[in-house]
Formats: structure tokens, C-alpha cells, sequence
């Protein structure tokens, strides 16, 4: 299907509009441009530069007034300029996104790196070929993460939302890994038990945020995203907590139990693990705001 078109004079025109508006509702203008990237497949110097305008013809994913209609939604809905555009980037990928799974997030991509440090840190041989889980997958994003980094591992997704896990096997066959993620709907552990005691490593980024926090979260993510993948139960640990219960049965001996968390959670964390008696070398690792973010321990 041919796709709209817009001339470079005329897309300037809704971009200075565009970014007057944000800036009276409060959101960044940067975000036009991002838009601009995602649906007229602009780079970010033809937009500085606006070496653009000189174009008599632009192709659009959507036509102008369907951008003009998005763009309303951005600034009075509070919609995600992710999910208005559809896709989200994360580490060097560009992931779909919908409504139905949550926004994959910059801090997130560390647990990747943290999880191959570890395994190099680790005496135990063969973890980077074995079995590798990411509980709670969402677009997929961890998943996709470790079956670049791990090449020889095997790698099982899981998720509760049959939305989420259609995006991510989605997100999988475009990035062509999708013979090597097996994607399995259930909660956490429940749909891998044929992988009891086996696993090398489980990776998650689960559900958080104390229940009564989340109203007061930003309007984009509390009015927008998935409510699944937010909420942590009361003190936003129910999830960590059947994560560091259940994982000694699945992980292998010497196997990595890595998760993230929120600010503020580390101590108890790192309490839960200590207590349940099947951990050693538990440790904390921070964002790159220096925020306590991430969790890992190894099974006894
Ligand atoms: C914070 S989101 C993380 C999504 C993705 N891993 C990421 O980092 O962007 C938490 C995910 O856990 C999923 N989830 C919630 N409860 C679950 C459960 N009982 N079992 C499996 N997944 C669950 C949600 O659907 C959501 O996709």
C-alpha cells in the first residue's frame, strides 16, 4: 500500500505546533521529534538541522491528521509517545509496544550485562549454554536481551498476559530469534516444571510498585500501563518474594537468581534471600542514577 506523504514545509509547520503545545501541556518537545523519527523515518540530524524542510515529499506511516489526532492524545490523554508510535527502543533493539504490555525501560537493559558479568564471575561451568528464564517477560525485552548474549543458552519467556506474550513473540520472529525463545503463558515458574533443578539462570523484572503508590505514579504510566505489571501486592514485594521461594527448586546448583527491583526495597530484598537459606553471594547493584535497583544471588 502506498504510503501518505507530506511535504518537508508542511511537516515543519505541524513540528513547531506540535512542540508549542507540548510545551504549554507540560511535556518535553523532544518527544515530537521522536515521533517524527518513528512515523516519517526522520534521523535526528535532518530534524536538528531541519535540513528536512527542504524535501518536497515525505513519506508517513499515518497520514498528517492522524498525527495531529495521536498527538492530542499524547498531551490530553497522557498516552506514552511509545505506545501512540508503537514501538519502544531498548538496547539496540526497536521493540513493538501496546497498551496491554509495559514499556520497556532503560535501566531494565542492565540486567542483561549483569546477568553475562555473573555468569563470568561464577566457578560453575557451563551456565552461559544451559537453560535461562525470564519470568514475567512483557514485550520480551529481557528474553531478546539474553538469546543475543547467551548464543548457546536456550531461553524460556513466561507471562500471565496472553497480550504481552503475543507482542513478545512477535517482537521475537522480526528480531529472528524466534526459535530460540520458547514463550509459555502461566504464572512465574508454573509452566516450566520440566526444567526443575536444571535452570542456569532466571532473570525478571516483576511487578513492584506498592499497591497505593500507584495512583500517584506519573498519569502516563498509572492511567496507561498495565496495571499487571505495576502492582507488587501491599509493601510491592508479593512477586520478589514467590520469586526467591520458588527459584531454589529450578535453579541448578550455582545457578543466578537476578531480578529488579524498586528504590528503597534492596534491604528487604536481600532479608528475603538470606532468610530462605538456599543463597549465597547475594548482591546489590546499582542504576545509572545510582539508585539500588538490581538483585542477584547464586542457588547453594
Ligand atoms: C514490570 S513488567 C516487566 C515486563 C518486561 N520484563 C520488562 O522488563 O519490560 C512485569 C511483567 O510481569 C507479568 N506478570 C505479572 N504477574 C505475573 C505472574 N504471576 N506470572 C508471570 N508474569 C506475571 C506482567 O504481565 C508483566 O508483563
Amino acid at each position: 500500500m502506498e504510503l501518505p506523504t507530506v511535504s518537508g514545509q508542511e511537516l515543519a509547520l505541524w513540528r513547531d505546533r506540535a512542540k508549542q503545545d507540548a510545551i504549554a501541556a507540560g511535556v518535553s518537545p523532544d518527544e515530537v521529534d521522536w515521533l517524527l523519527e518513528e512515523v516519517a523515518d526522520l534521523d535526528k540530524l535532518s530534524l536538528r538541522l531541519e535540513s528536512f524542510k527542504e524535501r518536497s515529499q515525505i513519506p508517513l506511516k499515518q497520514p498528517l491528521s492522524v498525527l495531529t489526532e495521536l498527538w492530542q492524545q499524547r498531551l490530553q490523554d497522557r498516552m506514552p509517545v511509545q505506545y501512540l508510535a508503537g514501538v519502544a527502543p531498548w538496547r539496540h533493539f526497536s521493540l513493538k509496544v501496546a497498551t496491554g504490555v509495559l514499556i520497556p525501560r532503560p535501566e531494565t537493559e542492565l540486567l542483561v550485562d549483569l546477568a553475562v558479568r555473573a555468569i563470568q564471575a561464577s566457578p560453575t561451568p557451563d551456565l552461559a549454554s544451559g537453560y535461562w528464564v525470564d519470568l514475567g517477560t512483557g514485550s520480551g525485552a529481557i528474553a531478546l536481551g539474553l538469546v543475543e548474549a547467551l548464543p548457546n543458552a536456550t531461553i524460556y519467556a513466561t507471562d500471565t498476559s496472553a497480550e504481552a506474550l503475543a507482542i513478545a513473540r512477535q517482537n521475537a520472529i522480526a528480531l529472528g530469534f524466534g526459535e530460540r525463545i520458547k514463550f509459555c503463558q502461566g504464572s512465574w515458574w508454573s509452566p516450566l516444571e520440566a526444567l526443575k533443578g536444571r535452570v542456569s539462570g532466571m532473570v525478571s523484572n516483576p511487578p513492584y510498585i506498592p499497591t497505593s503508590e500507584i495512583a500517584r505514579l506519573q498519569p502516563e504510566v498509572a492511567r496507561h500501563e498495565p496495571l499487571l505489571a505495576l502492582d507488587g501486592g501491599s509493601d510491592g514485594l508479593d512477586c520478589i518474594r514467590h520469586l526467591v521461594e520458588t527459584a531454589p527448586d529450578y535453579l541448578c546448583p550455582g545457578g543466578i537468581w537476578l531480578i529488579e527491583m524498586m528504590a528503597g526495597q534492596a534491604k528487604q530484598v536481600v532479608q528475603l534471600l538470606q532468610k530462605r537459606g538456599c543463597y549465597d553471594k547475594i548482591q546489590i547493584f546499582c542504576d545509572l542514577a545510582n539508585i539500588e535497583r538490581f538483585a542477584l544471588a547464586y542457588r547453594c
